[in-house]
């Protein structure tokens, strides 16, 4: 169930800041994609990327997980650097920061249960029968129990992506238990409104299901996993390669912030790119909005309705493929 709109989480310490771009600048060949990107991602926080095509949401996501590397500036995990691609990263071990692509990603020629257990058949040694319960988990997690056997050519759209969803979320606890950052990259593009509602309430649940919502309940103290829940985690999906970099790591013994301890395996926050009205309304809580390779507005869902026309209009043209006033941004300037 979507959680109440428009109330942006904002933990105020710079401890509770889990992953920050720093001035980050990227660049295709002679094509200047991000020039100068700075926001922060903070634990609890539900943050959508809007922005019009082509202005750098999906190379902002990659560069968060450690697909790309940043050609100036820093993107920082937990306050220490990224150095490299995620496959020689020492970051891992301290937060994860899980992709699912816009396409699924999914293997034509694996079935759905091979694809959805695919990090744990290649990464680790559990055994087949508990790899195909963790599998069966994943998919009862998504709805969609049963559909093991399947190939991915005779799921629907919507079934693809909640495969996808199901892929990011399986894992094996015990072994790996490092909180989690989501990154979903256009998860309803494509589906009709029912099938992006089931999509959009997936997110939301799954990340107060087994991240958010179980921190608000701690009370301090040292991480603990509260009896009888299972934590929800993610495999790096990644580049369309999930082989890349999944395995058993370590948590994360650094203090944290109190007010907002994490328990291991969360799901404790989630960045969505999306074009979509509906999904910021049910699955956002803070948006950043991208405009030529620079964060150009930070705020609530909430602010952006009501801030300046300016806000206004750009929410009312966006996602279509709007001209947007080149004199309206700067005044407006995110926070
Ligand atoms: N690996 C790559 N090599 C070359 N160009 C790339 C690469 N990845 C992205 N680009 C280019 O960078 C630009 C930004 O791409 P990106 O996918 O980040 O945009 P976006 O904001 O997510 O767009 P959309 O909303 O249309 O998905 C595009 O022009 C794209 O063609």
């Amino acid at each position: 169930m979507a959680a109440a709109m428009g109330q942006p989480k904002e933990p105020s310490t710079e401890g509770d800041v889990l992953i920050e771009f720093k001035d980050v600048w990227k660049s295709f060949g002679s094509k200047s994609i991000l020039r100068g990107a700075t926001f922060k991602v903070r634990r609890g926080e539900a943050v959508g990327i809007i922005g019009s095509s082509g202005t750098g949401k999906s190379t902002t996501l990659r560069l968060a997980a450690g697909l790309l590397q940043p050609d100036r500036g820093e993107v920082l995990i937990k306050g220490e650097p990224r150095r490299g691609l995620i496959s020689d990263d020492d970051t891992s071990d301290k937060l994860k920061v899980g992709l699912v692509f816009q396409s699924g990603a999914l293997f034509d020629s694996l079935t759905v249960g091979e694809n959805v257990g695919f990090m744990l058949y290649e990464h680790t040694k559990l055994p087949v029968p508990k790899i195909k319960e963790l599998v069966a988990e994943s998919l009862g997690k998504v709805g969609l129990s049963g559909v093991e056997l399947l190939y991915p050519s005779e799921l629907s759209g919507g079934m693809k992506k909640r495969t996808a969803l199901a892929r990011a979320i399986v894992r094996d606890e015990q072994h790996d238990n490092v909180e989690q950052v989501i990154m979903y990259d256009e998860p309803t593009a494509g589906l009709d409104p029912v099938a992006s509602t089931v999509i959009e309430d997936l997110i939301r649940d799954m990340h107060e299901k087994h991240g958010e919502g179980r921190h608000q309940k701690q009370q301090g103290g040292q991480p603990q996993q509260v009896a009888g829940q299972q934590a929800a985690g993610v495999g790096r999906t990644l580049g369309g390669s999930p082989a890349v970099g999944y395995g058993p790591s370590v948590t994360d013994k650094r203090p944290q912030s109190s007010a907002t301890q994490p328990l291991p395996g969360g799901i404790t926050s989630y960045v969505v790119v999306t074009h979509q009205h509906s999904t910021i309304r049910r699955a956002v809580d803070r948006i950043i909005f991208l405009h030529e390779g620079r964060v150009v507005w930070e705020g609530s869902v909430d602010e952006f309705d009501t801030t300046g026309k300016c806000q206004r209009r750009l929410f009312a043209c966006w996602p279509a493929a709007c001209i947007i006033t080149r004199g309206c941004l700067p005044l407006h300037k995110g926070r």
